[in-house]
């Protein structure tokens, strides 16, 4: 069976879901192997890829991975493309996956796929452009066909492989080494759940008014154990940080759960929550179009809805 490498992202020793999903995907095209870059490799991390179809797990994980942030990540790929001659590679389409991606097609001298929403058989890759409004599907046609996916693009389904281990050691070139970091700075993460990983989403949007407002979608979301996210009107009027912007410009989501307060369904908010599993809108407009995805929809005001709301579901633990 062809091997389908695919780069494995993970933080601090935990493998992140969009890796299970890529691997679920890879299992429908061939033989997954997962490719670890630097160090925090456990038994634990090696377990989970298992799990989810991994056949061979290359692990590459001296500490110099890390100093240098992309490049190396690139140049252990294209080593392994080159040893091993994979039918094809999948990363992450976040923005590392793609600068890495882009990296790999030049050393390898092969086309390059960007923010695929499914690949099938062939590599033909399914890509949703203007905001979900035109689905292109393309394929490589020269070298190893490399494709970045999307997070939420598949759900991940677990399938046991073998997980056989190989070590691999890399010594990186000079204009790898180029740009070295020299701080790291950890985010805080607060205790909620990380946007596109989460199971709930509980978004506010222009209606919400304020950043202070912002105060009730925030209590919505604790009480169910959710994450919160906000539409581009409500990042860009500073309420809310753009990091949790939802939307063709922000985080693609796909939670079992997506609440959507005082949002109204632009095609562009659309394009990051559409594959949501259930789609809960509260507006006091019952013409948004946001009304035409909802599985359930309460016409009416946010801030007599999402309190008593969150009243009932604290009532209810
Ligand atoms: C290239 C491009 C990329 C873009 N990318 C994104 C993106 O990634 N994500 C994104 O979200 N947008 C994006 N946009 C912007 C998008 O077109 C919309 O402008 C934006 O989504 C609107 O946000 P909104 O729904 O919060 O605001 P509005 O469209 O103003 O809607 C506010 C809604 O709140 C309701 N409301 C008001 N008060 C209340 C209340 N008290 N109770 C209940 N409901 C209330 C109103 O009825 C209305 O439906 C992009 C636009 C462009 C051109």
């Amino acid at each position: 069976m062809s091997e389908i490498l695919v780069l494995v992202e993970h933080a601090d020793g935990d493998v992140k879901k969009v890796t299970l999903e890529l691997l679920t995907l890879a299992r429908s095209l061939g033989e997954p192997s997962a490719v670890w870059a630097g160090p925090g490799y456990t038994d634990a991390a090696k377990a989970r890829l298992a799990e989810y179809g991994a056949a061979k797990i290359y692990v590459a994980s001296s500490e110099e991975i890390v100093d240098h942030v992309v490049a190396p990540k690139a140049e252990l790929l294209a080593k392994l493309v080159s040893d091993s001659s994979p039918a094809a590679v999948l990363v992450a389409a976040t923005a590392e996956g793609k600068e890495i991606a882009g990296r790999l097609a030049i050393k390898t001298d092969s086309g390059v796929i960007t923010d695929a929403v499914g690949v099938s058989e062939g590599f033909v890759a399914d890509q949703s452009i203007f905001g979900g409004g035109v689905n292109v599907r393309s394929r490589v046609t020269k070298g190893t066909p490399i494709v970045a996916v999307r997070p939420n693009s598949t759900a991940p389904v677990a399938e046991p492989g073998a997980g056989a281990e190989e070590k691999v050691e890399i010594a990186l070139s000079d204009s790898a080494r180029a740009a070295k970091v020299v701080e790291r700075v950890k985010q805080e993460r607060g205790a909620r759940p990380e946007l596109t990983e989460a199971a709930i989403v509980v978004s506010g949007g222009r209606g919400v008014g304020s950043g202070e407002n912002f105060a009730i979608i925030e209590k919505l979301a604790d009480s169910l154990g959710a994450a919160v996210g906000a539409s581009r009107a409500a990042t860009d009027a500073g309420w809310y940080p753009h990091q949790f912007q939802v939307g063709q410009t922000g985080k693609t989501v796909s939670p079992q759960l997506y609440i959507a307060t005082g949002i109204s369904g632009a095609i562009q908010h659309r394009a990051g929550m559409q594959t949501s599993k259930t789609i809960v809108v509260i507006n006091k407009d019952p013409e948004a179009p946001i009304f035409e995805i909802a599985d359930f929809g309460v016409v009416g005001d946010l801030f007599q809805v999402v309190p008593q709301l969150t009243e009932e579901i604290e009532k209810r633990k």
